[in-house]
């Protein structure tokens, strides 16, 4: 059974110029341990795909099964037992969003931990989880403006790994960074991926998201209109817009490639 069971799944927005249709009947899977990425330009879903998983929007039809429950039906008193439990967890491309600024970052990582509550050892576990993400725990004591752009986003997936979530969203996790944090923080993610969590990876950007997921499901207008194997979409995209979307990012493009090594996994 999928850890993730999505069908039919339609989203409405209501405007003052009429509805908008931002899901049109997706239907998505994610397996235990699986990476998978979701990508597509700016308004073609995404961000309303993983609001709706994570119960902040609600569908006007269709299946989100979660491990086995369909949550798209939950109460609201449901969804807090369900983030209580924090079996799914998220980070957004702005760790400012994930962080609340007037907590330091010891009672921020802790947070999470006090909700599910019964949990005595929450000081070890935040110490732990900070060298896990390698970062000092001097830290624990600042605010999360006293933090750089990367440390801060580092904190953010930590936050989001302390419940021990079997899957995690990932909205734009590396864009707002710079070279040398973006590697780090995929490598942290990719850590995370070996470990058995399940991923799911939001990007406007193929490029992104190829070397660390091993499915890619093209978001266009509120469809999915491909979800293959990454290195299969890569190779032989079959939609007109998954290869406008490749052709988008120099390093993907067949003709540029020189070595199997440039082939992303
Ligand atoms: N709360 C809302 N109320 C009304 N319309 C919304 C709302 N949130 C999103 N939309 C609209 O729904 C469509 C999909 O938006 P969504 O944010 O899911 O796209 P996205 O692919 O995540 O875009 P981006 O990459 O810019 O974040 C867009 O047309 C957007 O304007």
């Amino acid at each position: 059974m999928s850890l993730l069971e999505i069908s039919g799944l339609d989203v409405h927005y209501r405007r003052r110029t009429g509805r908008l249709h931002a899901l049109r009947s997706v239907s998505f899977t994610i397996g235990a341990g699986e990476t998978v990425g979701v990508i597509g330009e700016t308004g073609s879903g995404k961000s309303t795909l993983a609001r709706t998983i994570l119960g902040l929007v609600r569908p006007s039809a269709g299946r989100i099964l979660l491990d086995g429950s369909d949550v798209a039906a939950f109460s609201p008193r449901q969804w807090r037992e369900l983030r209580r439990r924090g079996v799914v967890q998220y980070v957004f491309q702005d760790p400012l969003r994930s962080l609340d600024p007037d907590l330091t970052i010891g009672d921020s990582l802790a947070e999470p931990l006090h909700i599910r509550g019964g949990v005595p050892d929450a000081g070890e576990r935040v110490r732990t989880i900070l060298a896990r993400v390698r970062l000092d725990a001097e830290l624990l004591d600042r605010l999360p403006g006293e933090l750089s752009g990367g440390q801060r986003q580092r904190v953010a997936v930590a936050r989001a790994l302390i419940t021990e979530p079997r899957l995690v969203l990932l909205d734009e996790p590396v864009s707002a960074l710079d070279s040398a944090n973006r590697v780090r923080v995929l490598e942290l993610l990719k850590e995370l991926r070996d470990a058995g969590t399940a991923l799911m990876f939001i990007s406007h950007d193929l490029g992104s998201v190829a070397g660390i997921t091993d499915r890619v499901a093209v978001l266009y207008q509120g469809e999915i209109v491909e979800d293959r194997a990454t290195r299969d979409v890569i190779n032989s995209p079959e939609h007109p817009y998954t290869r406008k979307l490749i052709r988008s990012v120099p390093t993907l493009r067949r003709e540029d490639r020189r070595t199997p090594e440039g082939i992303p996994a």
